[in-house]
């Protein structure tokens, strides 16, 4: 439609004028339309039809004045983001772009209160990022009303007040950390990580600590608090059986054990109550003993270095809390981090085997595999200890807050990540032959990344010892199509997980979020999504998470990647890769053509 891409170039032409530092914009001139058909003319511009339908001017210097009056005469316009610039002052007026779907305006310098009504008539919002700025005053209420709002990313603002009562399931991605919202997160959204609330001082209720639980135990603390509570257990138990006993009911095959136990336990309370917590080598093994009872068996003599009295004094905040139970991150006297996970229903095998299956994983050693320290048994829990990895997880890093130090992963890197994850996956499958499923549990928040984005695996190995019945209902094998369709999980069950996650990976989108029961009573995943996307021909952009800084030549090598991402989840097992034909394939994938 000439006239009308015209009369967009005019549009989009007094649009700049307001903008400074447009040295980016120099292609936007008189000289082509912004849109010939689907094909873009002029830089950050999305085209359909000869129209535009979106604004993508990210990461690049710009300042001055967003000209809504100009965009609002844009009629196609559907999305824009003018993330990573230096835009100041208040929130534009956006009520005027009411058609808009997304609003990407993280990484600004954007301040003051949002007016309430700012987003009034928006009823096609599904995606709003405002993180990364100065915003202050109350989140909107009336964003809790929008009907499509699916993604609201504000952390790393000074929001303050309540988080609004965003209705069960409406919600799809969130992240509110680092503000200074105080009050109970709402239930609606307790399903989400820790790592989206985090960060707000007076923010309570699940995913973070219960409103009146207190904010930072010692790891002792953590240990204790285990062993007493089994303690009391143990000792009703032992109560139950003299009562029982007085009235000369015949004694249960568990009574001895069980008064055994009790005696031990108690043992263990006083021990730990008066024990130093000083160590001394064991030279028969590798552990490492502080008290006769309480003790963190090390699994590596090199690392053997901390004293396990710092370990139990250090004060453990919590990261966030799994399917197990919470993972709490301890700094030791000399500055070194370290990250305590507490499991729970982990009794499938008895102290020897695990005993066993720990030194496995202890002996394991590979740049990406993150190797278990230690562990803490005792039959009801156990504690498994590993250094704490500074970039936290893939999960943080894909979805969570944007910052200087945690910037959107480009595509050369999250190429990377999958090269390391997949690497990290074939040495599990060749040191752990026996096990079905080597990793068993992979997804982005086991994913862990240091410094250089180097990936390290974590929460490997797990299934020979959970108990199976909690396997089978929370760990990430066990919702593989095969153990949907058979019952059982196979050699190729990790594949389908290092499928999903390559398409989270390139999507940007989380594989949870998909987990709903369609109509028919299917579960949709991320990999339907994907691949309807690629068969109707949907655009790159549309596919591939829009944040991901890449060049033009590698689009052939991500599109490459997605195949192949959507070849390991394919439901009938026959037609997957095995885990060495996947990783060979991509070592193949290349950054540019
Ligand atoms: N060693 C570590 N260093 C840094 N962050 C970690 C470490 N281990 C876990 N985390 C982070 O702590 C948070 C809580 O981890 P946790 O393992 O308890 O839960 P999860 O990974 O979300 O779920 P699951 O229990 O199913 O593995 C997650 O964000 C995780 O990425």
């Amino acid at each position: 439609i000439p006239s009308l891409a015209e009369s967009e170039a005019e549009i989009l032409l007094k649009f700049k004028e307001s903008l400074e530092n447009t040295g980016a914009l120099s292609d936007w001139t008189n000289a082509k339309p912004p849109c010939n058909g689907d094909q873009e003319n002029w830089v950050g511009i999305f085209c359909e039809n000869g129209t535009v339908w979106g604004i993508q001017l990210q990461n690049m210097g710009l300042e001055g004045i967003i000209d809504i009056d100009a965009l609002s005469k844009l009629v196609y316009l559907r999305t824009i983001s003018f993330m990573g610039n230096n835009f100041d002052g208040p929130l534009p007026n956006l009520t005027r772009l009411s058609a808009l779907k997304s609003i990407y305006l993280s990484n600004n310098k954007f301040s003051g209160d949002i007016p309430a009504n700012v987003f009034s008539g928006m009823l096609s919002l599904k995606k709003l990022h405002l993180a990364n700025n100065k915003f202050t005053g109350q989140i909107p209420e009336a964003l809790a009303a929008w009907p499509r709002l699916k993604e609201l990313m504000l952390e790393n603002n000074d929001f303050v007040g309540e988080i609004p009562k965003f209705p069960q399931d409406r919600i799809k991605s969130i992240n509110v950390s680092h503000n200074e919202l105080v009050g109970e997160i709402p239930v609606s959204l307790s399903k989400f990580s820790a790592s989206a609330f985090e960060g707000n001082k007076y923010l309570c209720g699940a995913p973070l600590r219960s409103c009146d639980a207190p904010e930072q135990p010692s790891v002792g603390t953590i240990i204790i608090v285990a062993i007493v509570v089994t303690a009391a257990i143990a000792a009703l138990v032992v109560v139950v059986i003299i009562l029982r006993r007085r009235k000369q009911i015949p004694d249960q095959p568990s009574a001895a054990g069980a008064a055994g136990d009790a005696a031990d336990l108690n043992r263990i309370e006083q021990g730990q109550q008066s024990g130093s917590g000083s160590s001394s080598p064991e030279k028969s093994g590798h552990s490492k003993k502080s008290d006769p009872n309480v003790k963190i068996t090390f699994l590596n003599e090199e690392r053997d270095k901390f004293d396990m009295s710092d370990l139990l004094k250090a004060s453990a905040e919590i990261l966030g809390s799994g399917v197990f139970g919470s993972t709490y991150k301890a700094a030791l006297n000399d500055g070194e981090l370290m990250v305590v996970k507490r499991f729970r229903y982990m009794n499938n095998v008895n102290k020897e085997e695990f005993h066993e299956h720990m030194r496995r994983l202890g002996r394991l050693s590979h740049p990406n595999v993150l190797p278990v320290v230690g562990f803490y048994y005792r039959k009801e829990e156990k504690l498994l200890v590993t250094d704490y990895v500074e970039k936290v997880s893939l999960a943080v890093q894909l979805h969570g807050n944007r910052s200087k130090s945690r910037p959107c992963p480009d595509w050369p890197t999250r190429l990377r990540i999958v090269k390391g994850v997949a690497r990290g996956l074939l040495y599990l499958y060749n040191e752990l032959p026996s096990l079905t499923a080597p990793h068993g549990h992979l997804k982005s928040s086991n994913v862990l990344l240091d410094g250089s984005y180097t990936p390290l695996l974590t929460d490997y190995g797990l299934v020979p010892v959970v108990n199976p019945e909690y396997a089978q209902e929370h760990m990430i094998s066990y919702k593989s199509p095969e153990y949907k369709h058979s019952g059982r999980i196979t050699k190729k069950t990790d594949v389908w997980s290092l499928g999903v996650l390559i398409l989270e990976i390139l999507t940007g989108k989380f594989p949870s979020n998909f987990l709903q029961q369609g109509n028919g009573g299917d579960t949709a995943d991320i990999a339907s999504w994907v691949e309807s996307a690629v068969r109707g021909g949907d655009s790159s952009v549309e596919i591939f998470d829009a944040d991901m800084v890449r060049s033009e030549r590698s689009e052939g090598e991500m599109m490459k990647l997605l195949k192949l991402g959507l070849n390991c989840c394919e439901t009938d097992v026959e037609l997957r890769p095995d885990m060495k034909e996947a990783v060979e394939k991509i070592e193949d994938v290349q950054e540019e053509e």
